[in-house]
C-alpha cells in the first residue's frame, strides 16, 4: 500500500478527543448516504474514555453535529472472555464510559456483546460473535468480509491492536472474521478479536494514541521498518490512507511522521 495513514496531532487530549468527534461525525454521515445506520467497531483500553469525551460534548445544533445514536449499530474489535459486568469487560468499560451517559432523549445505540453463556469456550464465543456479524451483515457466502463504516482502534505499548499481539499466529489468520486467542500476552489470556483482513477491509479505521506513555511505541511504528511489522504497522501498511491516527503532543513527542492539517 503506497499511501500513507493520516496522522492528526493536538496539543492536549481535550483537543483530541474534539478532532476525533468532527472525524466520527464525517463517518456518521458518510454512512448515511451508503445506508441508513452506521456500524462502527470499538476497542476497550483508553480509547472508551476518549471517545465518550468526543461523542457527549454539546453539539454545535447543527444534524451534521449530532451523533443520531439511535441508528448506531456498535460491535467490538476485540472482547475478553469475562463476563459483561467484570473489570476486564470492554463492553463493560464501553457501558461505564459512554453508553450509561448517553441522555435518554438522543437515542441509545444498538450494542453487540458477546455472548456470555457460552464464556469457557473461547472459539464459540468467537464463532457466535462471526454469526452475529454475517446476520448484520450479510452471510459469509455472499460478502467476502463484513463492511464496516467505521473501526476504533486503541496502540497498546508493544504496538497490539484489537487482541492482535506481536508475532501471534492470528497475525496470519485469513479464513476468520472473528478469531479467540488463548494466549495473549496482556490478561486476561482468553479473548476473541476481529482479524486483520476484517480490521482493514473497513471504509474508515481510525487509531486514537494518547499520553507519553504511547511516545516510544508511535515512532516505531511509524518510522521504522520492524514496527510496520508490529500489528498496528500491519494496518498502516495494509489500509494505507483510509487509517487516521489522531494523537495528543505527548505521544507524538519526537516523531517526525508528517501531520495533516485538517480533516
Ligand atoms: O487489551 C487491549 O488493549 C488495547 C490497547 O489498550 P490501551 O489502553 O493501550 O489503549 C485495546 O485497544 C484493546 O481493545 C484491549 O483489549
Amino acid at each position: 500500500m503506497s499511501k500513507q495513514p493520516n496522522l492528526y496531532t493536538d496539543p492536549s487530549s481535550d483537543e483530541v478527543a474534539a478532532r476525533l468527534r468532527k472525524y466520527v461525525l464525517q463517518c456518521q454521515k458518510a454512512a448515511f448516504e451508503r445506508h441508513d445506520n452506521f456500524q462502527i467497531a470499538v476497542s476497550g483500553g483508553s480509547l472508551p474514555a476518549t471517545l465518550s469525551k468526543a461523542l457527549l460534548a454539546p453539539d454545535d445544533g447543527t444534524l451534521d453535529d449530532k451523533p443520531q445514536f439511535s441508528k448506531w449499530q456498535i460491535f467490538f474489535a476485540d472482547e475478553r472472555a469475562v463476563p459483561l459486568d467484570h473489570e476486564d469487560s470492554n463492553y463493560g468499560l464501553l457501558k461505564k464510559d459512554l453508553l450509561d451517559k448517553i441522555p435518554p432523549t438522543t437515542g441509545s445505540p444498538t450494542v453487540f456483546p458477546i455472548n456470555v453463556k457460552v464464556l469457557e469456550n473461547t472459539q464459540e464465543i468467537a464463532d457466535q460473535y462471526q454469526e452475529v456479524l454475517m446476520n448484520k451483515f450479510g452471510g459469509k457466502d455472499s460478502v467476502r468480509l463484513p463492511l464496516f463504516d467505521l473501526i476504533l482502534l486503541g496502540c497498546g505499548p508493544d504496538g497490539h491492536t484489537c487482541s492482535l499481539f506481536p508475532g501471534h499466529k492470528l497475525l496470519r489468520e485469513q479464513d476468520s472474521w472473528v478469531a479467540p486467542i488463548e494466549d495473549s500476552p496482556k490478561p486476561p489470556a482468553r479473548r476473541i478479536t476481529l482479524t486483520l483482513p476484517v480490521v482493514t477491509h473497513a471504509v474508515k479505521i481510525a487509531f486514537v494514541a494518547t499520553g507519553g506513555g504511547k511516545k516510544d511505541i508511535l515512532k516505531q511504528i511509524l518510522e521504522t521498518e520492524e514496527g510496520r511489522s508490529l500489528p498496528c504497522g500491519l494496518v498502516n501498511e495494509q489500509a494505507g490512507d483510509k487509517v487516521s491516527w489522531f494523537t495528543d503532543g505527548a505521544a507524538t513527542e519526537g516523531v517526525s511522521f508528517p501531520r495533516k492539517g485538517s480533516l
